[in-house]
């Protein structure tokens, strides 16, 4: 033991901590999203009601629950396409209420259960074209000599850099999901909506779209909508079940599977003595449990 006087003499050396762990600005950065009160009506029909979500970059989170769950309307509120009330912030942003241009200005990107490339431009012409909606007009006048580092950058993140100038018309389904994936990376999308990534891709693609989404999930915050339960075994690292427009439970793979509520839902057993309407039964494309 030392005594007082004894003790060797410590400095810390705030430059190099710096150094080592990143300003404030990396250190601190973490993205989030954050939803509450969500509501969405239709002519009167509530589609999503009560709905808080809350989703940080490094967690990739999926949606799930039956179909009519509210889970394309919860993304559509969240990117502009109805209105709804609540409050969705994503960076401090507040998005209820802007257009949809603003919010992907905001860094909010989504993809659609179908595929929207542009089939007779090339891979590269429709990165490009991605990247174009993130650039100032001015900019857009300037012609490039290069392939910008983004679009270059997202090529190789989506494995694509080998087919950079074919058209994207005759890509496999799975490499134009990936290309459009690609062109929410080149739009710098910190929020990515994914519709259903995987539907109608084969077993080694989506083995390779779950890699690529666990990737993108450590830097940016991922929601995916996918009714795929073998898919979402392997790669969630949370889930939020959604029944009848509201969130039924949330948590890891395992804790929802054993939550009697989700159970209920999916295998569509007695409903609870609160009179609740009875459970959809599960369809083969929701079988949870
Ligand atoms: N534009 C609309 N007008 C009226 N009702 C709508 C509209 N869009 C969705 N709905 C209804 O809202 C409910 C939620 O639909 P939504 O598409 O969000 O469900 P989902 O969970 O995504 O289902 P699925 O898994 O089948 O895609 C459904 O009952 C649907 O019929």
């Amino acid at each position: 033991m030392f005594s007082t006087q004894e003790q060797p003499q410590t400095e810390i050396d705030l430059a190099a901590a710096e150094a080592l762990l990143g300003t404030d600005a990396d250190r601190f950065r973490h993205d989030y999203l954050e939803v509450r009160g969500l509501r969405v009506e239709f002519d009167g029909f509530v589609a999503v009601r009560d709905v808080d979500l809350t989703v940080t970059q490094g967690d990739l989170r999926f949606l799930v629950g039956p179909n009519g769950a509210g889970k394309t309307t919860l993304i559509d509120a969240v990117t502009g396409l109805v209105r709804a009330t609540g409050s969705v912030s994503f960076g401090r942003t507040e998005l209820l209420g802007r257009s949809t241009h603003r919010i992907a200005r905001a860094g909010v990107g989504r993809t659609f259960q179908t595929a929207s490339v542009f089939e007779e431009l090339t891979v590269l012409q429709n990165l490009d074209i991605a990247a174009g909606a993130r650039r100032r007009p001015l900019t857009l006048l300037r012609r490039r000599q290069d392939t910008p580092e983004a679009v270059e950058r997202a090529l190789e993140t989506v494995g694509l850099t080998a087919l950079r100038d074919v058209p994207a018309g005759v890509l496999a389904h799975g490499q134009k999901q990936w290309l459009e994936i690609g062109m929410l990376l080149v739009q710098d999308a910190h929020l990515l909506l994914l519709d259903e990534p995987v539907a109608g891709m084969t077993q080694a693609e989506r083995e390779e779209t779950g890699a690529l989404l666990r990737r993108i999930g450590s830097q940016r915050v991922v929601v995916v909508v996918e009714h795929d339960m073998e898919f979402l075994r392997s790669f969630a690292d949370s889930v939020t079940v959604m029944h009848q427009g509201r969130v039924l439970a949330e948590g890891t793979v395992n804790e929802v599977q054993n939550d009697p509520a989700v159970v209920e839902v999916y295998l569509g057993a007695p409903a609870a003595e609160s009179g609740a309407a009875p459970a959809k039964p599960a369809t083969t494309e929701g079988d949870l449990p």
